[in-house]
């Protein structure tokens, strides 16, 4: 009798399938076929069958895999004929799928895509497109073939028709020049503005300057002007709000002097920080001067700026819209169809499904995460699918350390739970870094994890105030979202005038907000009651 405490529902095969021949391949994957009449004549049962279409992001099997450690595959696997069936699991092992895992063939135009699921050691088979009936179920591989591509003579002898036929659902940025800057009104989404009109003052003259008290002080000993510096990073007063300010000012106009800024002035403490003793004598009593409030945006602006005090140039302001190339484009598609076949999946297999799943490239690197919303099987208010795959990315950087420091493999995280809903988020790395996850340095600081600093977070349903805030402290580069949820989202809703945290007066941290255009409102299956 099954053990009821069996994670055997993670693995299922959807019986939509049956194996056959497949011309030049081998044995293959295929729609199942449906009996639809049968006659009895002359002692011959003459059988008519009809094989099903499958619809685009139908999940067709979760495979679990069999993991061989690198060593016992190098010693032995290699050598076999299991050496046509494995493949790179995230972690170096070697996978062989079980179920029909093993039998799906290659094609350059796949209708299925797959995603591997550390926890759970499974493979999620799903169409990625409509596929007709008697059409082959197959996979791609990657560009490197060990074996002479049936299809590549295959095609040429396919009509135009069918090669149309084919590429239904293909990416429609996919193909030549990648580097191509596409205008604003071909990109797949919408942006949101998230800087404030106020933000947006050039300061082209020296009254639009916008200013802030500070602290300075002359230095008297330049000899101390290190020893200074340390003190200043050591005790905090490294804050953000003085970022855009150089620390040191150097007058020439006689009497030529250096200062040094210390800190901003706060109408509720009105003393300056006390300067340790062994460095009293290096610094002028410290006095109250006005700077500039922001970085300079133009030229002008920074010799205005500068003549206060010598400030940054910094044209670019973050989470203000950025050029996007067709390559772009064609990646955030391919990272939005993972999501959608994601949603997909949850919503058809409900509580069936793991909650977190690593995504690789063609060549086995590791690209993206992906979570599920967990509030319900967890009883677990804060379990947004965006915090769990905020809290994904940390747990897999976290075992990437403890694996370096430690010989014993890293423990599974704890929160490897079931999902229930069909809202889902998942995080992928920005184009300019999609090769990989770079596992940080071993020296970590204590939260550091969560930096989420040059990532793209795709998620179905707009990010909530809670999640929004939570993108923000991760330092996100950006956030591309399918569903407004003009009710309860923190990133401006549907038109992206609504409330908008990064919009926000004073955050010290902005990402770029899109929203995904030609969306289907109705779309099945989405819960739009939630808070995402
Ligand atoms: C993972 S197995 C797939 C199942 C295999 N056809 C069978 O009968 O067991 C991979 C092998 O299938 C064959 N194969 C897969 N895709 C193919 C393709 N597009 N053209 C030719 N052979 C292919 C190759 O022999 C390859 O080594």
């Amino acid at each position: 009798m099954a053990d009821d405490n069996t994670n055997a529902t993670l693995f299922f095969h959807g019986r939509r399938c049956r194996v056959a021949t497949s011309k030049g391949k081998g044995r293959g994957v295929f729609g199942a076929r449906t009996v639809v009449s049968a006659a009895y004549t002359e002692g011959l049962t003459a059988i008519d069958i009809a094989t099903d279409a499958i619809a685009a992001r139908t999940v067709l099997e979760s495979s679990p895999v069999l993991l061989f450690t690198e060593e016992e595959y190098s010693k032995h696997g290699k050598h076999t004929l299991l050496d046509h069936y494995t493949f790179k699991w995230p972690d170096g092992r070697m996978a062989l799928a079980l179920g029909w895992g093993s039998l799906y063939n290659h094609s350059e135009t796949p209708n299925v895509s797959f995603s591997i699921n550390t926890s759970s050691e499974a493979i999620t088979y799903t169409t990625c497109r409509d596929v007709a009936p008697d059409e082959e179920l197959c996979i791609f591989y990657g560009h490197q073939l060990w074996f002479d591509n049936a299809d590549a003579v295959a095609c040429t002898s396919q009509t135009g028709q069918e090669n149309g036929d084919a590429n239904i659902s293909q990416n429609p940025f996919a193909g030549s020049n990648s580097t191509e800057v596409l205008p604003e009104d071909e990109l797949p989404f919408a942006r949101t503005n998230v800087i404030p009109d106020e933000d947006r003052i050039i300061e082209e003259d020296a009254e639009s300057i916008r200013k802030i008290k500070v602290w300075a002080a002359d230095i008297l000993d330049k000899r101390k002007t290190a020893a200074l510096l340390t003190w200043i990073k050591e005790c905090g007063l490294e804050t953000n709000d003085l970022q855009h300010l150089k620390r040191i000012r150097h007058t020439k106009d006689p009497p030529s002097k250096s200062s040094l800024l210390l800190d901003k002035f706060r109408d509720d403490l009105h003393v300056p920080p006390s300067v340790p003793e062994d460095l009293s004598l290096a610094l002028s009593e410290p006095y109250i001067t006005e700077v500039p409030l922001f970085a300079a945006q133009t030229f002008t602006s920074l010799q205005l700026k500068t003549a206060l005090w010598p400030t940054v140039y910094s044209p670019k302001r973050t989470g203000e819209g950025e050029p996007w190339t067709r390559g772009q484009a064609a990646w955030a598609w391919d990272a939005v169809n993972v999501l959608r076949d994601a949603a997909t999946q949850a919503q058809s297999d409900g509580e069936a499904i793991p909650y977190d799943e690593d995504v690789q490239n063609e060549s086995g690197m590791l690209t993206s995460f992906i979570a599920h919303d967990t509030r319900e099987s967890m009883s677990h208010p804060l379990r947004h699918s965006v915090l769990n795959v905020v809290r994904r990315v940390a747990d897999w950087r976290a075992s990437q350390i403890s694996k370096s420091i430690s010989p014993t493999p890293a423990t599974p995280s704890s929160d490897m739970q079931l999902a229930s809903t069909s809202e889902i988020s998942a995080i992928s790395s920005a184009i300019s870094s999609a090769t990989s996850f770079t596992p940080p340095p071993v020296t970590q600081r204590n939260g550091m994890h969560y930096l989420l600093t040059g990532l793209t977070l795709f998620t179905t349903h707009e990010p909530c105030l809670m999640c929004t805030m939570a993108l923000l402290h991760s330092r996100v580069r950006e956030v591309v979202f399918l569903y407004p949820m003009d009710a309860t989202g923190g990133c401006g809703g549907s038109t992206g005038l609504g409330t908008c945290v990064p919009r926000l007066k004073g955050v010290n941290h902005r990402f770029s907000i899109l929203r995904w255009k030609g969306v289907d409102e109705d779309e099945a299956g989405v819960d739009r009651t939630l808070d995402a």
